[in-house]
């Protein structure tokens, strides 16, 4: 089931990157800290009410140096396109301008479910003033003030009414749903291209279940695979489609809806930093990985090559080191073959369980291995430990204190666990519980 997309439009200054810091701020700040990720982000997962659904600051997408109508237009048509709620921001200190009316207008004729929100109303005096935003048409105003945290949540509550239901069924659990990602040009049509080419047996193109994504449908070997938004990889057209973020935004829809992302890396330009930046959101997302080298027909090599590249993505990507790396090329066609059951291989782990007292053997063999450390006199002990979640797999590990749990104690109990259960090609995660 896929989550709900909320954007949010209005003029430059209404407050828009503050308020989308506001919902999704605490969520920003506890993720891990991956070079180019966390910063000038556009995309991210909020909550309320226990419905997540994901948020989109479309002010974040500039389009070269458009004239600023031409911009809004723009942001306002990705937020048509991509969202299932509109956040409409207005300023208070300020009133209705002419561009305000001219977005209002587009968000009208799409038949969108729009939620006008009236910000900078710092206190209820100003509350007042908001009548005069009726005018825009689209009910009744929220006055809200960013930069204090007022108002929010009765904004929240009207935005979540207008979620649409999902239905469970939209996604068939044997089906493996992978995606590829990459910059421009590195290669994903053409490997989507050479995978179907390969398998005969393409069972047919339909309408995916968000608009205007066309999922491919393979199967190999008696396995069903779902290549996600293969349209939305080769459209082209509108301005805002080839700006760097709406290609991300592209992305991270795909991985989305994914069980495994196949993150593209181009072997003839070698590794840049949009690479870790796309690879950084993949992994975020808790999905399966793996690494495809495409185009490596363009490299000379040698017996060492390929360990020396290796090596290299290895240093780039070190939050990766799970990912099995594959290098083909969608040209000529070579380890072509070798692709889809590593996507098989690595959904399987994304999905696997581990039984409690086989987990707790691994764990309780990997402390007298290596007992437990000691911060300031008192020492960490553990209890047990139990599987809770499977996409990804994630543990809690239960703790006299979970502060005397530190970050090289954890990683050592994954690396064991990672030996005994091979976790090739997804990440797993671990988290320290109290109980005493
Ligand atoms: N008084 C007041 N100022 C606010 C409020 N929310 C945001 N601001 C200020 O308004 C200015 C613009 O805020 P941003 O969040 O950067 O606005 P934006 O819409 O993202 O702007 P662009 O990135 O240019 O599109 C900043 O100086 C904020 O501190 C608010 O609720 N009250
Ligand atoms: N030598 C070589 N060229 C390749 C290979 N795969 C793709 N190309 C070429 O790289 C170029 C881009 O390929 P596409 O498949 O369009 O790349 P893309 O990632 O879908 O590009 P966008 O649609 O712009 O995101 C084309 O000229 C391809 O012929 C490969 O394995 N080897």
């Amino acid at each position: 089931m896929r989550n709900s997309v909320v954007a949010i439009v209005g003029r430059p200054n209404v407050g828009k990157s503050t308020i989308f810091n506001r919902l999704v701020g605490e969520r920003i700040s506890i993720v891990e800290d991956i070079p180019g990720v966390t910063r000038d982000r556009i995309y991210a997962q909020a909550e309320w009410l226990n419905t997540r659904f994901n948020l989109i600051d479309t002010g974040g997408i500039e389009i070269g140096d458009e004239p600023l109508l031409v911009q809004m237009r723009e942001q306002a048509q990705v937020a048509i396109d991509e969202a299932d709620v509109i956040v409409f921001i207005v300023n208070a200190k300020e009133g209705i301008t002419a561009a305000d009316e001219e977005v209002a207008k587009l968000l009208f004729k799409s038949n969108k479910p729009v939620v006008l929100a009236v910000n900078k109303v710092d206190n209820p005096e100003m509350r007042a003033e908001i009548y005069e935003y009726y005018s825009l048409g689209f009910g009744e105003p929220f006055p809200i003030s960013g930069a204090h945290g007022l108002g929010l949540g009765d904004l929240l509550d009207e935005v979540v009414k207008h979620f649409p239901t999902f239905s469970e069924e939209e996604e068939d659990e044997d089906t493996i749903y992978f995606s590829l990602i990459g910059r421009p040009n590195v290669g994903k049509s053409s490997l989507v291209n050479a995978l179907l080419n390969e398998d005969r047996v393409i069972v047919s193109d339909i309408e995916g279940t968000t608009r205007d994504a066309i999922d491919t449908h393979l199967k190999r070997d008696g396995q069903n695979y779902v290549i996600i938004d293969t349209a939305g990889m080769r459209k082209r057209g509108k301005v805002y489609e080839t700006t760097e973020k709406y290609s991300v935004l592209r992305a991270l829809k795909a991985i989305e809806r994914s069980d495994v992302v196949l993150v593209l890396i181009d072997a003839e330009t070698g590794i840049r930093e949009q690479d870790k930046k796309i690879a950084g959101y993949a992994h975020e997302a808790g999905r399966g990985i793996v690494i495809v080298v495409n185009k490596w027909d363009t490299v000379e090599t040698d017996e060492k090559t390929m360990k020396e590249y290796e090596e290299k993505i290895r240093a780039h990507f070190q939050y990766l080191d799970y990912a099995p790396i594959v290098f083909l090329s969608a040209k000529t066609k070579k380890r072509i073959h070798t692709l889809l059951p590593m996507v098989k291989e690595a959904s399987e782990n994304h999905a696997k369980r581990i039984a409690t007292n086989v987990l707790n053997d691994v764990i309780m063999d990997a402390i007298a291995m290596n007992p437990t450390p000691t911060v300031k006199g008192k020492r960490l002990k553990v209890l047990y430990a139990t599987q809770v979640a499977v996409k990804p797999p994630s543990f809690v590990v239960f703790v006299n204190e979970p502060e005397l749990m530190h970050f090289s104690y954890q990683r050592f109990l994954e690396n064991k666990i990672r030996d005994a259960f091979g976790f090739v090609g997804t990440p797993i995660k671990i988290f320290a519980r109290k109980r005493s």
